[in-house]
């Protein structure tokens, strides 16, 4: 799918602003990653809480409690979990929640751990039930029971395991049933990242992918990158490609500017779709509140993809509220459209205001 260039459309999967991401940008993405927690910008609480955890195991010499880390994707959790790793000086083992779907995959995988070795359980809220049901035992008491034989005959043999740190990620961690999240010794949240903090990462990746920048350039790139890393290293990616496509060799405002309205990344860090959804719903609806189907028809998407790539965003920085009668605009969406929003009707709501908590500073 992508880009359709009969109608203009943009899949979402095409988009720049897009947190999800794709094999081959895993790739490059592995090379941008810091190595340790030192080289790691931003996110000073769950770095400081997590340097204290590492350091106290590394002086008891025992492997630390498990490690949860939850938060949008995109923010550094894959990350985080192999600085685990490299800070303990212990190998880790990469598996995910959709990948142990009987307790079987991950019997097999808890079996073959060695003493200290980190297990990363990615997306762990999307394992199946008797599957975490083994992990809460493997967890606490290093034992998993291997059944062998079927039905009335079956036994549970018990199969000692060397300690070893699970740590977990999790982009929904109210999915996570209590006893399990209850196994972590430690859990850290991930925040969306400051302008100035995305300004630091993108001067780090420029100088790994040999591009020159200049400060102007980045701080464009950062305050559009929706507090999110890889965002902001997708961006910076574009806007070199411009740069090199126009001969200037040169991340500067110029370059950012061009690059990020031919991408159509206007200065709050808004795409298309996004801009799409305001207008249906600020001039279409009246500013709503309107039922999200109603909605995705008005801009031709799938419900679930308002739903889960143009609204987290929205909501988040306070252009949309959604209340129990369907999602409403609030003046800082009209306002961005550069629309006046309508006058509160005596007796009626007022207009959401829109400056919620939790607004990025850019
Ligand atoms: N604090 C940071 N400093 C530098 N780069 C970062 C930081 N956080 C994330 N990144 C970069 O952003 C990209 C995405 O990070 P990562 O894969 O760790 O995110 P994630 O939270 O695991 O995402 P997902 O939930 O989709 O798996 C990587 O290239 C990584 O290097």
């Amino acid at each position: 799918m992508g880009y359709d260039p009969d109608d203009g459309s943009l899949d979402a999967t095409a988009r720049v602003v897009d947190a999800s991401t794709t094999d081959e940008e895993r790739r490059i993405e592995a090379a941008l990653r810091p190595r340790r927690l030192a080289e790691f910008p931003g996110q000073q609480r769950v770095r400081d809480q997590l340097g204290l955890v590492l350091e106290a195991a590394r002086r008891r010499q025992s492997p630390p409690d498990h490690v949860l880390l939850s938060g949008p994707p995109g923010l550094g959790k894959t990350t985080l979990a192999m600085i685990i790793a490299a800070e303990l000086e212990q190998p880790m083992r990469i598996t995910s929640g959709p990948a142990i779907q009987h307790a079987g995959d991950l019997a097999a995988v808890l079996s073959s751990l060695a003493e200290g070795e980190v297990l990363f359980l990615d997306e762990i809220h999307r394992m199946a039930r008797p599957a975490e049901e083994m992990l809460y035992l493997a967890m606490e008491d290093f034992r998993v029971d291997v059944i062998v034989g079927k039905g009335p005959g079956a036994t549970a043999i018990p199969l000692e395991l060397p300690p070893f740190t699970v740590v977990g990620a999790t982009t929904r961690a109210g999915l996570l049933p209590a006893p399990l999240r209850d196994r972590f010794g430690f859990t850290g949240h991930l925040d969306y990242y400051n302008t100035k903090d995305l300004q630091l990462i993108l001067t780090r990746s420029a100088g790994l992918l040999e591009i020159e920048s200049t400060p102007d350039g980045i701080h464009e790139i950062a305050s559009r990158s929706r507090g999110t890393p890889r965002i902001a290293n997708r961006l910076l990616r574009r806007v070199r490609d411009w740069a090199q496509v126009h001969g200037q060799h040169i991340v500067d405002e110029e370059a950012a500017l061009a690059a990020l309205e031919l991408f159509d990344v206007d200065q709050q860090g808004l795409d298309r779709l996004d801009r799409a959804v305001l207008e249906a719903l600020c001039k279409r609806f009246g500013g709503g509140p309107v039922g999200l189907s109603t909605l995705a028809v008005a801009v031709g998407e799938e419900p679930d993809t308002v739903e889960t790539v143009a609204e987290p965003y929205l909501v988040r920085e306070g252009y949309i509220v959604r209340t129990p009668r369907g999602r409403s605009a609030s003046r800082m969406a009209w306002e961005h459209l550069g629309l006046t929003p309508p006058k509160p009707v005596a007796g009626q709501e007022q207009l959401p205001i829109g400056d919620q908590p939790g607004r990025l500073d850019h």
